[in-house]
C-alpha cells in the first residue's frame, strides 16, 4: 500500500496558501524525486507527509493508516542540516537509542564509527553527524523515507557513500524514498521517477 497525500493544502499564515489541492502518491520500494523552484513548497510537503506539520486541507495516508505518525514512525524525514535535528546536549548514543533504530548493521553500512557515539553533536563533522541522522531514520518501523536535501551540504564522496547505503537499505527493506533535491543530476540518476512541482499544483 502506498504513502499518499490527498488534496493537501497548507498555509503558514491565514492570508496565503503555500499550496492547495496537491495529490502525491508513492509505493513501497519506489525511489521518487521531487524537484521544483526554490520556495514553491517542497519542504512543506515533505513535512506534511512525515507528520511534522498537519495539513490545513486534505489528508496523509500511509499503508492505509490515516495517522501513521501517531501509531508508529513509519514515515521518517531527514533534513539538510543535521545539527538542527539533534539535541545538542545529548551524546549521540542517546540520540540513536531514543529513536530505537540503531542496529549495528546500519551503523556499519553508513561507516559510523563507534567512538562518534560517545561525542556531542558539535564534536562531529557535518557529514559524520548527517550519517547518524540517516541511521536514526532507518528504523525497523520505517516504511517511507523523505530525504529533503539530505546530502546537499556534503562533499561528493560522502554524498555518494550515504546514497549507496540508503538505497541498499531501501531495496532490502522495500522502503519508499522521496528525494527532495535541487540536484537534478542526482535525482535523474537514482530515482525510478521524478515529479516536477508544477505537475503537482496544476
Ligand atoms: N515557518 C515558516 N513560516 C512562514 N513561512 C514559511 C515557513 N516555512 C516556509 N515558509 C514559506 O513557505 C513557502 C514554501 O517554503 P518551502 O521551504 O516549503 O519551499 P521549498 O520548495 O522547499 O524551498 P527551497 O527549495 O528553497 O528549500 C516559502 O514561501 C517560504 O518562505
Amino acid at each position: 500500500m502506498p504513502l499518499e497525500g490527498q488534496k493537501l493544502g497548507y498555509r503558514y499564515n491565514k492570508a496565503l496558501w503555500v499550496f492547495q489541492h496537491v495529490d502525491i502518491c508513492m509505493e513501497r520500494g519506489e525511489i521518487v524525486g521531487l524537484v521544483g523552484p526554490s520556495g514553491c513548497g517542497k519542504s512543506t510537503l515533505g513535512k506534511l507527509l512525515a507528520g511534522h506539520l498537519r495539513p490545513h486541507e486534505g489528508k496523509v495516508i500511509a499503508d492505509g493508516e490515516r495517522k501513521p505518525h501517531v501509531e508508529r514512525n513509519s514515515v521518517q524525514l531527514v533534513l539538510q542540516h543535521p545539527e538542527q535535528a539533534v539535541n545538542p546536549r545529548w551524546k549521540l548514543r542517546r540520540t540513536l537509542q531514543e529513536s530505537g533504530s540503531s542496529n549495528d548493521h546500519i551503523l556499519a553500512e553508513l561507516a559510523i564509527e563507534n567512538n562518534w557515539l560517545d561525542r556531542y553533536p558539535n564534536e562531529l563533522s557535518g557529514g559524520e553527524l548527517q550519517r547518524i541522522c540517516v541511521a536514526r531514520a532507518l528504523g525497523d518501523e520505517t516504511r517511507y523515507l523523505i530525504a529533503d536535501e539530505m546530502t546537499t551540504m556534503l562533499d561528493a564522496i560522502t554524498q555518494a557513500q550515504i546514497w549507496h547505503s540508503v538505497l541498499n537499505w531501501a531495496k532490502l527493506n522495500g522502503t519508499g524514498v522521496l528525494i527532495i533535491s535541487h540536484e537534478r543530476h542526482l535525482v535523474n540518476k537514482i530515482c525510478d521517477r521524478v515529479i516536477e512541482w508544477k505537475d503537482l499544483v496544476e
